[in-house]
């Protein structure tokens, strides 16, 4: 039986994390046989090593040549306290600690290059985003050797091929497969645990790609599908999927069984506990995706499948997305005129935005979206070059932003076909005086998403919250 297990930031986060995650592992090897450990950079909140990175080259760019150096002293500090605190002077103390040292010069040099150039492509991005994964599974690796098992630190640019979308780039299936069965089956027939970096891959050319930020779990799944595995399971600091981030609503549970389609649109949406993109290798193989507390491990977390248990209630989560912008085009001249929508969504896509919810009105006097407040107004540029026209005509009356917004979103398999759950939602929030601006039923239709001001997102949380712990007698949530 395989098993491949993510560890996140936090649970690779200093020495005594990095212990629960070695006993995890070594229990899981007892009961499955075969373990792939995928690791994220080392992020005891709030620092995350792939933040530093990214401040580091962002500072240089910027022509501050006094934040990099400091940057690399902090990442040497940190990889260096969690080396003394496993590795053992006369073990491989030594060699890993020049192993990470050599990741900080490269680091500093490539931040001093980004400086001197005054240039900072996606590529050079994500070259330096890329080393936290790779410091991390060199340290894990080694103090699973130190505890007297054969194991291997693995640079998942060997395994999991991408196009060249750096920052986002996207997995090639075969070329992933044939790489990766290649180079981990042989360790796991000689009872070696590789641990592979998340995060990252390559091109066919071996040049460094990112799969997006929290792009570890994708990670997972992908090589989760690549293996054929049993299952793959996500660890992190909280007991699996909870009805709300546990940070924003303290009284938020754990939910035991979630559909695939529940965690995409509770992901996309913002729940920050596992990457959107990782259902779907998951979906594609018919590979259960379970998710754990590193630092809870008696729970039995959330399991996500195509067959969830049905729910007794129709509601399970509640998420939000701040940051965005919604966009209106108005205009009575657009009513019955083919073509408005594609045109519209063409002059976004240009960009190369992504829009995230969309609404349109039924006599199609407006066409309403939401697209991320820093490309707002871009968005709203290409849109009056396309309508200069329709504008001059007044047949497009007006274009026009709002920022400050933020997408509520409510999840539960049952939310389409049990009588009274939208009227309780809108009931909640406008007994709160919170003004509903635009509404989408979720693609999935699993969810509904609500368009709400920022200002009244940590009220609408806390009340949508309210209803779904209180829908009664329900045996699919945990109260506990
Ligand atoms: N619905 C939710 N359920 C659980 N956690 C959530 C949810 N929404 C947001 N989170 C946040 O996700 C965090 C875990 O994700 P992340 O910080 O990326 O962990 P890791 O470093 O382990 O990948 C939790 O600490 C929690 O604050
Ligand atoms: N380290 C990367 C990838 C990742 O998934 O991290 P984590 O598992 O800690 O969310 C990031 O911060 O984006």
């Amino acid at each position: 039986m395989t098993l491949v297990m993510k560890f996140g930031g936090t649970s690779v986060g200093s020495a005594a994390a990095m212990r629960e995650t070695a006993d995890l592992i070594l229990q899981a090897r007892d009961t499955w046989g075969d373990v792939v450990v995928i690791a994220s950079a080392m992020g005891s909140k709030p620092v995350k090593v792939t933040d530093l990175l990214l401040q580091g080259a962002d500072t240089a760019f910027a022509g501050d040549r006094e934040t990099y150096p400091r940057l690399a002293g902090l990442l040497r500090d940190i990889h260096y306290e969690a080396i003394d605190g496993l590795l053992s002077p006369d073990g491989e103390r030594q060699i890993i600690l020049a192993e990470i040292e050599r990741f900080v010069e490269r680091f500093t040099s490539l931040c001093g290059a980004v400086s001197i150039l005054g240039e900072l492509t996606p590529r050079a991005l994500d070259t330096i985003s890329g080393m936290g994964e790779q410091m991390s599974v060199r340290i894990l690796a080694a103090y699973l050797r130190e505890l007297g098992y054969d194991s291997e630190a693995i640079d998942a640019t060997e395994l999991i091929l991408t196009d060249s979308n750096f920052q986002n780039a996207t997995p090639q299936t075969a070329g992933t497969r044939e790489r990766t069965q290649a180079r981990l089956l042989p360790l796991l027939d000689n009872d070696a645990i590789p641990v592979v970096t998340g995060f990252i891959g390559a091109t066919a050319d071996g040049v460094t790609t990112t799969l997006g930020r929290g792009g570890s779990d994708f990670s997972a799944a992908i090589l989760g599908q690549a293996l054929e595995a049993d299952e793959v399971w996500i660890w992190t600091d909280v007991d699996g999927v909870m009805s709300a981030d546990p940070r924003l609503v303290p009284g938020a549970v754990s939910i035991p069984t979630l559909s695939f389609r529940e965690v995409s649109e509770l992901a996309y949406y913002g729940a920050k506990v596992i990457h959107a993109k990782t259902m779907r290798p998951c979906v594609e193989s018919g590979i259960p995706l379970r998710i754990k507390n590193t630092f809870n491990p008696t729970h039995p977390g959330t399991v996500i499948e195509e067959d969830a248990a049905p729910t007794n209630g129709a509601l399970k989560a509640v998420t939000a997305i701040k940051g965005v912008s919604i966009i209106n085009v108005d205009g009575k001249g657009m009513i019955g005129v083919p073509g408005i929508a594609a045109r519209t969504f063409a002059a976004v896509a240009r960009l190369d935005v992504s829009v995230l919810l969309i609404t349109q009105a039924s006599s199609e006097q407006s066409i309403c979206f939401i697209v991320p407040e820093s490309s707002a107004a871009a968005v709203i540029g290409s849109l009056q070059h396309t309508f200069a026209d329709e504008l001059r005509r007044r047949d497009i009356e007006r274009i026009w932003s709002r920022d400050r917004i933020a997408i509520l979103t409510i999840v539960g398999a049952g939310i389409q076909t049990t009588y009274g759950i939208a009227g309780r939602i809108f009931s909640a929030l406008g007994d709160n005086r919170v003004n509903v601006m635009a509404i989408a039923q979720g693609s999935t239709e699993c969810g509904i998403s609500i368009v709400v001001a920022a200002e009244d997102v940590g009220r609408s949380v806390e009340h949508v919250h309210a209803l779904i712990v209180n829908q009664g007698e329900r045996d699919d949530i945990e109260t506990g």
